[in-house]
C-alpha cells in the first residue's frame, strides 16, 4: 500500500506552491516535458539527465547499506533514465549491473544516447534480461525498475512479462523509477496484466492516477515525488478536475484564530451519535470536534450516555435524546449538525433520523447508520439538504448508490451522485477522496493503516462537523477535515505505531498539527 508521503526538491527546483496539487494525465505529463523543453531551451536529453541526477541525488540521500544496484532497463525513456542513473551511480562510486533487451535494442533516441554511454563504460556489467533466471543476487542489493514508464499502452506479454514475474519472487528491495511497470497511470490495469510490486516508487514532478487506487495503488509502495523543474506555467494553464490536497493547499484553506473572538465566533457544533453499546462512536466524535476548535460544542445521544460523555468530554453539553437509542431530539437553534456515529438503526431512530435529514436546511455531515438508514429507500437521498457532506466508507457507499466493478468506477459513480444531489462525497479509504458537486476530485496524502480501526471515522465526522461549524465552506471542511484527520494519525503512528495508535491517540495528536500550521 502506499504510505507516508514525502515530496523532495532539488535546491534549485521551487515549485510554486499553489500549482503542485493537480493531478495530470500521460498525455499531458508528455505535453509539459515537451513545453519544458522549448521555455527552458533544453535538450530532451538534458531533461533526462536532470530527472536522473534527481532520482541519483535522492537514492544516495536516503538509502544506507546498499551493495549493489541492479538496473532494469526498457526500451523507452524510462530505460533511458535507467541507463543515465547507472552511469551517475557509477560515477558516484557505486557497483552497479544492468540489465536490458539486449537482442532487440531499438531504443527510443534518448535511450540509444545512454544505452550507448553505458555500454562505454567497462566497469559497468551489462546484461541480458534472461541472464535474471541465473543470477545470485548479493544481499542488500536494489533493484530499480526502469523498465516501462507512463509510455505502457497495452500488457506486457512474452521475455519481459517472464522478467517481471522472476523479479516479483526475489527478495530484494525494489524501487520503481517514475511507475512501476506494467501500471497504466491514468486508470485501472485489467488483472490479467503481469506489474512489478515495488517497495518505493520515485515519480517525477507528478502524481499519477494509478498511485490512488487499492487496485493499482498497491503496487507502488511509499511514494516519492521529485521534482524536476518541468514548466510551472504548463502545470498552471493545464485543465483538471483532479487534485492532490498538499500542506499548500492546506495552508490557503486554515484561518488561524484570531485575538478579539469569543466561543460564539466558532459555531455551535452538534454531535447527533451513540445508542447502547456505541457510546464510545458518540464520545471519539465530540471529542474530535472539541479538540477541532468548535467554539460550543453538544453531543446529542441516548441517557444511557449521559455519565460516559460528561466524563471523557466535559467541555461538550449533553442533550437527552432517548434512553438506549436516540428516539426523540430537541436540538439548540443554528446548531450544524453531524449525524451518525453509533446512532444504530432501530426504527425510532430511524423515523427521527429521516424527519431530521428531511427537514433540515443547512449543509449538515451525514455518516455510519445516518447512511445506513437512507440508503434504504433511494427515495430518501433527495432529503439530503444541498452542500451536505456524506462521509462514506466503501460498503456504506455501496449500499447507497449500488455496487461498482472497480475503485475508478466507484469514483466516477460518486462524481455523477455529487452532481446530481448537490453534495460533497468523502469517499474514504487509504487515499480518501473528496468529490465536489461540480464534479471535482480532491485525493488526500495524510493517513496510515493504522487508522483502519473501528472509531477513526467517528473521528472525522467530528472534526469535519466542527470545521463546518466554524464558518469554513462546505468543501474546505471536507478538505481540511480529511487531510487533518489523516496527519494526526500520521503524528500518532510515528509516537505509537501504525499497531497500538488508537482513534483516541489520532484525537489527541489533533494539536500537534495545528502546532504545526502556525504561520
Ligand atoms: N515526465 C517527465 O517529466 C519525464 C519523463 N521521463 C521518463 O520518460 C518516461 C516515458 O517515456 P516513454 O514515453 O518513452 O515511455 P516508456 O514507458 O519508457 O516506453 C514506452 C515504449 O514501450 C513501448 N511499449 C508500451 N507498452 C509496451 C508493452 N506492454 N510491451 C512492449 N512495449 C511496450 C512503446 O512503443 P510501441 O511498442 O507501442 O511502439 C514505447 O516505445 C517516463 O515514465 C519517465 O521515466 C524522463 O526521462 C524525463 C522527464
Ligand atoms: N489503510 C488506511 N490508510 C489511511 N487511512 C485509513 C486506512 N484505513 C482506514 N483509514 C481511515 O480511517 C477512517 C475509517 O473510517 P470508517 O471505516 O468509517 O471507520 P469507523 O466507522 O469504524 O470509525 C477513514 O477516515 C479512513 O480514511
Ligand atoms: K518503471
Amino acid at each position: 500500500m502506499c504510505e507516508i508521503v514525502e515530496i523532495y526538491f532539488l535546491p534549485k527546483f521551487v515549485l510554486n506552491p499553489f500549482i503542485f496539487m493537480k493531478l495530470l494525465n500521460a498525455n499531458q505529463i508528455k505535453s509539459a516535458d515537451k513545453f519544458t523543453l522549448e521555455e527552458q531551451k533544453i535538450s530532451s536529453l538534458q531533461l533526462m539527465e536532470r530527472a536522473a541526477e534527481t532520482a541519483v541525488e535522492y537514492l544516495i540521500s536516503k538509502i544506507r547499506n546498499t551493495q549493489k544496484f541492479c538496473i532494469f532497463c526498457g526500451k523507452g525513456n524510462n530505460g533511458g533514465d535507467g541507463f543515465a542513473i547507472a552511469r551517475l551511480l557509477y560515477q558516484k562510486s557505486y557497483d552497479v549491473e544492468v540489465f536490458t533487451d539486449l537482442s532487440n535494442i531499438n531504443f527510443s533516441d534518448e535511450a540509444k544516447t545512454n544505452f550507448q554511454k553505458v555500454k562505454s563504460i567497462s566497469g559497468i556489467d551489462l546484461n541480458d534480461f534472461s541472464e535474471v533466471e541465473n543470477m545470485r543476487f548479493k544481499a542488500n542489493s536494489i533493484i530499480l525498475d526502469c523498465i516501462f514508464g507512463i509510455g505502457l499502452n497495452r500488457k506486457i506479454e512474452g521475455k519481459i512479462e517472464r522478467l517481471i514475474q522472476v523479479l516479483n519472487t526475489i527478495n530484494l528491495k525494489k524501487i520503481s523509477i517514475d511507475i512501476p511497470s506494467g501500471l497504466l497511470s491514468d486508470g485501472f490495469t485489467p488483472n490479467d496484466f503481469t506489474v512489478l510490486k515495488a517497495d518505493e516508487t520515485l515519480s517525477f514532478q507528478f502524481w499519477k492516477k494509478a498511485f490512488f487506487y487499492p487496485e493499482t495503488g498497491r503496487f507502488c509502495g511509499k511514494i516519492q515525488i521529485l521534482n524536476i523543474g518541468i514548466s510551472e506555467n504548463f502545470i498552471a494553464s493545464s485543465e483538471s478536475t483532479e487534485y492532490i490536497i498538499d500542506e499548500h493547499l492546506i495552508k490557503n484553506i486554515y484561518q488561524p484564530r484570531e485575538d478579539f473572538v469569543n466561543k460564539g465566533t466558532f459555531g455551535k457544533t452538534v454531535m447527533i451519535a451513540g445508542s447502547y453499546g456505541k457510546i464510545g462512536a458518540a464520545v471519539l466524535a465530540t471529542k474530535a470536534a472539541l479538540k477541532s476548535g468548535s467554539g460550543l460544542t453538544f453531543c446529542a445521544a441516548p441517557k444511557c450516555g449521559y455519565n460516559v460523555l460528561q466524563n471523557s468530554a466535559p467541555e461538550a453539553m449533553f442533550i437527552e435524546s432517548g434512553e438506549n437509542f436516540i428516539e426523540f431530539l430537541d436540538l439548540p437553534e443554528d446548531g450544524v449538525l453531524g449525524i451518525g456515529p453509533g446512532l444504530g438503526t432501530e426504527a425510532d431512530t430511524e423515523k427521527v433520523v429521516l424527519n431530521l435529514i428531511k427537514n433540515q436546511k443547512m449543509p449538515m455531515v451525514i455518516d455510519a447508520d445516518a447512511l445506513n438508514i437512507l440508503s434504504k429507500n433511494k427515495d430518501f437521498l433527495k432529503y439530503i439538504p444541498t452542500n451536505s457532506i456524506i462521509t462514506p466508507h466503501p460498503k456504506e457507499f455501496e449500499r447507497l448508490f449500488g455496487a461498482s466493478k472497480n475503485a475508478f468506477e466507484r469514483t466516477e459513480l460518486a462524481k455523477r451522485k455529487a452532481k446530481e444531489l448537490n453534495i460533497f462525497i468523502v469517499l474514504k479509504g487509504h487515499h480518501t477522496q473528496i468529490i465536489s458537486p461540480e464534479k471535482e476530485v480532491f485525493y488526500n496524502i495524510t493517513g496510515n493503516s493504522g487508522m483502519a480501526k473501528g472509531g477513526s471515522g467517528d473521528a472525522l465526522t467530528g472534526i469535519i462537523t466542527s470545521f463546518l461549524s466554524q464558518n469554513y465552506s462546505p468543501k474546505n471542511a471536507a478538505i481540511f477535515g480529511v487531510w487533518l484527520h489523516g496527519k494526526a494519525g500520521d503524528f500518532a503512528a510515528e509516537k505509537y505505531s501504525k499497531e497500538s495508535i488508537l482513534p483516541s491517540d489520532l484525537i489527541e495528536n489533533i494539536a500537534e498539527v495545528f502546532k504545526d500550521l502556525q504561520p
